[in-house]
Parts: structure tokens; sequence; C-alpha cells
């Protein structure tokens, strides 16, 4: 089976998880699957809420309306992939540079279900470039502050996000502490937000193996 093949599992498992109303929708490769198979139910649904311009078109491709997150309140789930998970469910985000929006939606919803194939298990983060989003001015700044963090930064050149700011990749990480780096990262002046998500992790993480969709819950971590 291959890594997309996994990718489509795991995302027809998290419509189990949809109980009506309206969906947190992510963005990327795995949610364009959760979005394909979303259209199959959207009868059930009143609408979703999208992280992306990306995950709206394709929405509305499919005819779900898309509601703004201001009008919508507090969702029930929200529905996303990951470019890296531990087994806390604290992820690094942002490959596609939706990571603000991303972390928006998911902080706004009750359950985070994260879907992605298993090779997005690591036993610590950082081995996945982390996605910064900074204000244009700063980018410079920012990137000294996350060399003398550890990091080598590298500024994704030609890309916009869909705020109009530009993304840092950061490389040569070894994650240890992923709560406390994410603070230290959102303090840096011109950072919009950081890809890790610990202080709002996953609460329920389906990985597609060769073997079937595998559920892992933030609840069953006990170390
Ligand atoms: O900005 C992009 C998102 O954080 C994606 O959820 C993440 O990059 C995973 O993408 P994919 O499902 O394509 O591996």
């Amino acid at each position: 089976m291959n890594q997309d093949a996994m990718k489509k599992q795991a995302a027809e498992a998290a419509l189990a998880y949809v109980e009506g109303g309206v969906v947190g929708v992510g963005t990327g490769s795995t949610v364009n699957h959760f979005i394909d198979a979303l259209a199959t139910i959207k009868g059930r649904i009143e609408g979703a809420v999208s992280s992306s311009e990306a995950s709206t078109e394709r929405l509305k491709g499919h005819g779900i309306p898309v509601l703004d997150l201001n009008s919508a309140g507090e969702l029930s789930i929200y529905v996303d992939g990951a470019d890296e998970s531990n087994e806390r469910l604290q992820l690094i985000k942002g490959g596609g540079g939706a990571l603000t929006r991303e972390k928006i939606v998911a902080a706004a919803s009750r359950q985070f279900v994260c879907i992605a194939d298993e090779s997005k298990l690591v036993k610590v983060l950082g081995r996945f470039p982390l996605p910064v989003e900074v204000i244009p001015m700063a980018r410079s700044y920012v990137a000294r502050e996350l060399v003398r963090l550890g990091g080598t930064p590298i500024w994704r050149e030609g890309f916009v996000t869909d705020n109009g700011n530009l993304i840092l990749d950061v490389q040569h990480l070894e994650i240890a502490d992923p709560l406390q780096f994410e603070q230290r990262i959102n303090n840096l002046a011109g950072v919009v937000t950081v890809g890790i998500f610990a202080l709002r992790p996953a609460d329920v993480l389906i990985l597609g193996t060769p073997n079937g969709a595998k559920t892992i819950k933030a609840a069953d971590f006990s170390g």
C-alpha cells in the first residue's frame, strides 16, 4: 500500500467522528481525501470552516457550504493532517504553509482529529523542518533568533501565506520539550505562528497503515 492510499484510509476513517453541525477542515493532501469523503455525507452537516483558500475551493467544488469562523461559534470537531506527530499527539504542521489558520480553527474546536499515514509518527519532533510564519519585515531578525535557539532557518522563497506573510523552515532541530519550544518561538517579535501544536495537541490520531487504520488517543498516553 502506498503513502497516498494510507492517507486516504486515515481520512475515510475520520468520517466516523463527524456527528453533523459545522466541521473544521484543515489543509493538505490527506485533508483533500477527507474533503472528498465528507462530500459523501454533506447532507448530514451544516457546512465547514476552512483553514485555507485551497481547502475552501475544494469544499465549495463539492457543494459544501463554507462558513466564517466568526459566525460559526465553537466547533465540535476539527480534522487536519500533520507533518509529524509524537506519541503525546503533539504535532509539527505547516508544510503547506497553512499553520496560522489551522491553529486558530484547532483552538476553536472541542475535538481535534489528526489524520496521517504511519510515516508521520516519530519519537522526537524536529526531523521535519519546523515552519514558522513571520511578518515580512521581521524575517532576518527572527531567523537570527532561531539560529540562537539551535536551528537552521531556511526562507521558503517565493511563497506567501494566505495571510500575506513569509515562512521560515527551521532545520536541524530535536524538540525535546515541544510545549516550551512553542511558547519560546511564539514570543519572538514578528512571529505570527510556529508550526508546533503542543499547547493544543490533537485528541485523536488516525494513522493509515498497510494493516488498516490505527487510532491513538492522547488519553492513552500514560508516560
Ligand atoms: O500547512 C499544511 C498542513 O499543516 C498540513 O496538514 C501538513 O503539511 C500535512 O500535509 P499532508 O497531509 O499533505 O502530508
